[in-house]
């Protein structure tokens, strides 16, 4: 996959708009995602081990806001061959970049992968072994984030799993300013500028709602997971596990 660089917000604009996973975000998107979420490439590459354990055959595996189909790619090497990884994200950019990336693939590169243009919301889930929201539920309404959540659950198989990633907020102000500080020196790291960052920043703050990793956890309970807990935390960057028993 080409890796064009994100200068996207590199130039001053008169106004920052809300943040879209239109063309121009598609088209850099690995090389946004990797120089903006620190530990994005491990919590993939532990989203591929999981496969290899929670997935059972003839079961289906869901990438919820799949976006270049940077997890199911990995997934579907993993599984069984009669599993169907059904990768969902409603951006018609990154859902056409996906379907070219597979027709790319065309080798046998894994199970079979269902490409769905959709709202998530909307996605009729069955037979899960496996879920995956990596990055996702921070960009849904927060009041459908409890009826979606549910619906993961009552679509999964016992012993299946969710992985739910997110950007988190935390109650103690102290602490919100040290990790958010901690992840823009990250940023600024990885090359960003100072006005880079303050402009993704207005574009993401009506757009990429974060809440605290307690209400992430709590929620996973009350749906009904059994076993739910946090496995990888890099500054405000969590991922959470939720096991069905
Ligand atoms: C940060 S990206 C996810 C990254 C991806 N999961 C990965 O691991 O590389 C969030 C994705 O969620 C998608 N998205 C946001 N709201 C959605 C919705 N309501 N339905 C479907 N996809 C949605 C966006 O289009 C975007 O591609
Ligand atoms: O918080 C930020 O600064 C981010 O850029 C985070 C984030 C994310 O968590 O999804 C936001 C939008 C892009 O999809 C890539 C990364």
């Amino acid at each position: 996959m080409t890796m064009s660089r994100d200068n996207i917000y590199a130039l001053p604009r008169d106004q920052v708009g809300n943040f879209q996973f239109d063309e121009s975000v598609a088209e850099v998107f690995p090389d946004m995602i990797s120089r903006s979420v620190p530990g994005y490439t491990s919590i993939l590459s532990v989203i591929e081990q999981l496969a290899e354990r929670l997935v059972v055959a003839s079961s289906n595996v869901y990438d919820l806001g799949c976006s270049l189909g940077a997890a199911t790619m990995l997934i579907r090497g993993r599984v069984p061959h009669d599993v169907t990884v059904h990768a969902v994200d409603n951006s018609a950019a990154m859902v056409r970049r996906l379907h070219e990336r597979l027709i790319q693939d065309s080798g046998d590169k894994g199970c079979r992968v269902e490409v769905h243009q959709q709202d998530l919301c909307q996605t009729d889930m069955v037979t899960a072994s496996m879920i995956v929201l990596n990055f996702t539920l921070q960009f849904i309404a927060a009041d459908q984030r409890t009826s979606l959540l549910q619906r993961c659950y009552d679509a999964m198989l016992p012993g299946g799993g969710l992985v739910l990633s997110e950007k988190v907020c935390f109650d103690d102000p102290a602490e919100q300013t040290l990790l958010s500080e901690l992840h823009l020196d990250f940023k600024r790291a990885c090359g960003y500028s100072e006005l880079e960052i303050a402009q993704k920043r207005t574009s993401l703050e009506n757009t990429l709602i974060p809440e605290s990793v307690s209400t992430h956890v709590d929620r996973l309970r009350q749906a009904g997971f059994e076993t739910v807990t946090p496995w990888f935390q890099c500054f405000n960057f969590v991922s959470i596990l939720a096991i069905k028993s």
